[in-house]
C-alpha cells in the first residue's frame, strides 16, 4: 500500500526561484527511499515540504499524499496532529535540534504527552526509557543534558524522539553528516533496523549515494530541483542511466570495496543557481555525454523499464524498445 505519494511538487522560496521543480515520488509502507544530490539541489526543501515546515511566504504547489491525505491542504490543527504521530523528521546536527537547557528525557517525552492525551508523566517516562534502550542508550541517560552526550548519542536521542509516537513515516535529513565514519555506520544501521522492525516508511536524504545504496530499497537522484533518475537502489548506484547519477556514484565509491569500478572523482563545475538555470537539460553544461539538442530540449522523465525512470535524451523509453508506437 502506498504510504507517501508526492505529485508534481513545486517549491519557491519568497521572491526567489523554484528550489523544487515538479517532483514525483512514491513510497510504499515499510519501504526505504533514498534521496541524493549535491548541495543546493533541493533535498532539504523537499524534506521540509513533506511536513509543511517551510518558512512562511514560500509557495508550494502539487500534492503530498500521506496515507491518501494531502498534507498541503490540511488544516493546521491536522498538520500538528500528523507531525510526530503520522510522520517525523530527524535533522542533521542534533546539537541544533535538541534544546540545550532541557534534559533529553523530557524532550523525548514531550511529543508523547502532546499526542497521547491519556499519557501521564509516568507513562511518558517509562516509554522514554524504553525508547532510549531501543536506540542503544541506557534508560538512565534520560536525565542527561544534550552537552553531556557525544554526537552519536545525541543523534540516537533524535531517533528515539522521531519514533516516540509510532509514526508511519520517518524522514531523515543527512542524519549522520556531523558524525565520524564509524558512528555514521552504526547510526545508519540503527535507522535501517528500526524502520524494518517497526514497519515504518523511511525517506533518507544524503549527498552520499553509496550510503543510501546500502540503506535504502529505492533511490531518487535530484539535480537542480528535479528528480533526474529513480529506481531500485542497487541498480541506480551500480548502473545509473542518467549521466548526473553516474557522476554522483563515481564521486562516492563504496568505502573499502575492492570490486568498486570507480575511483573517487569529483564532478567538474557547480550546480546551477535556481534563478539562472541553463536552457534545455539543466545538466547539459556539465554533462560529458551532452548532445547538441540537450542545450534546447529539456527531457521528460521516461519509464526505462525494470521499475526505473530517468530524464535524459540517452535513455531509451521502454515503449520504444518494445516497438510500441
Ligand atoms: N529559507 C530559504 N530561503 C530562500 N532560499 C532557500 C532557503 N532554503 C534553501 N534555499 C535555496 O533553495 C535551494 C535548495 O536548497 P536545499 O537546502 O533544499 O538544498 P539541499 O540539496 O538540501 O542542500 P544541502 O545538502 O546543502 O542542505 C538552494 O538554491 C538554496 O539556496
Amino acid at each position: 500500500m502506498t504510504l507517501l505519494e508526492v505529485r508534481n511538487l513545486e517549491v519557491t522560496y519568497g521572491g526567489g526561484a523554484a528550489a523544487v521543480r515538479g517532483v514525483d515520488l512514491s513510497l510504499a509502507a515499510g519501504r526505504k527511499l533514498g534521496v541524493a544530490g549535491e548541495s543546493g539541489c533541493g533535498k532539504s526543501t523537499l524534506a521540509l515540504a513533506l511536513l509543511r515546515l517551510l518558512p512562511s511566504g514560500t509557495r508550494v504547489g502539487g500534492e503530498i499524499l500521506l496515507d491518501g491525505e494531502d498534507v498541503l491542504t490540511m488544516r493546521w490543527g491536522r498538520v500538528r496532529a500528523v507531525r510526530w504521530a503520522g510522520a517525523s523528521i530527524v535533522f542533521q546536527g542534533a546539537m541544533h535540534s535538541l534544546n540545550a537547557v532541557h534534559r533529553v528525557g523530557d524532550q523525548i517525552a514531550e511529543p508523547i504527552l502532546l499526542h497521547r492525551k491519556a499519557a501521564t508523566a509516568a507513562v511518558a517516562r517509562k516509554r522514554t526509557g524504553e525508547l532510549l534502550e531501543h536506540v542503544g542508550l541506557p534508560a538512565s541517560r534520560a536525565s542527561a543534558y544534550p552537552h553531556e552526550l557525544s554526537g552519536g548519542q545525541r543523534q540516537r536521542v533524535m531517533i528515539a524522539m522521531a519514533l516516540a509516537c509510532d509514526p508511519r513515516l520517518v524522514i531523515a535529513d543527512e542524519p549522520t553528516t556531523a558524525l565520524d565514519v564509524m558512528i555514521q555506520a552504526q547510526i545508519l544501521r540503527l535507522i535501517g533496523q528500526l524502520v524494518t522492525e517497526q514497519d515504518v516508511g523511511l525517506v533518507m536524504i544524503s549527498h552520499d549515494l553509496s550510503v543510501l545504496a546500502d540503506t535504502c530499497d529505492r533511490l531518487a537522484v535530484m539535480y537542480a530541483g528535479r528528480v533526474v533518475e529513480e529506481g531500485p537502489a542497487r541498480e541506480v548506484y551500480e548502473d545509473a542511466l542518467h549521466p548526473y547519477a553516474r557522476a554522483l556514484s563515481a564521486a562516492f565509491p563504496r568505502v573499502g570495496d575492492p570490486t568498486s569500478r570507480f575511483a573517487p572523482r569529483g564532478l567538474p563545475g557547480d550546480p546551477p543557481d535556481p534563478s539562472d538555470l541553463p536552457s534545455g537539460c539543466v545538466f547539459h553544461p556539465r554533462c560529458a555525454a551532452a548532445l547538441e539538442t540537450c542545450a534546447s530540449r529539456d527531457p521528460e522523465s521516461r519509464d526505462a523499464g525494470g521499475d526505473r525512470r530517468a530524464a535524459c535524451v540517452h535513455v531509451e523509453p521502454t515503449d520504444a524498445r518494445s516497438g510500441t508506437p
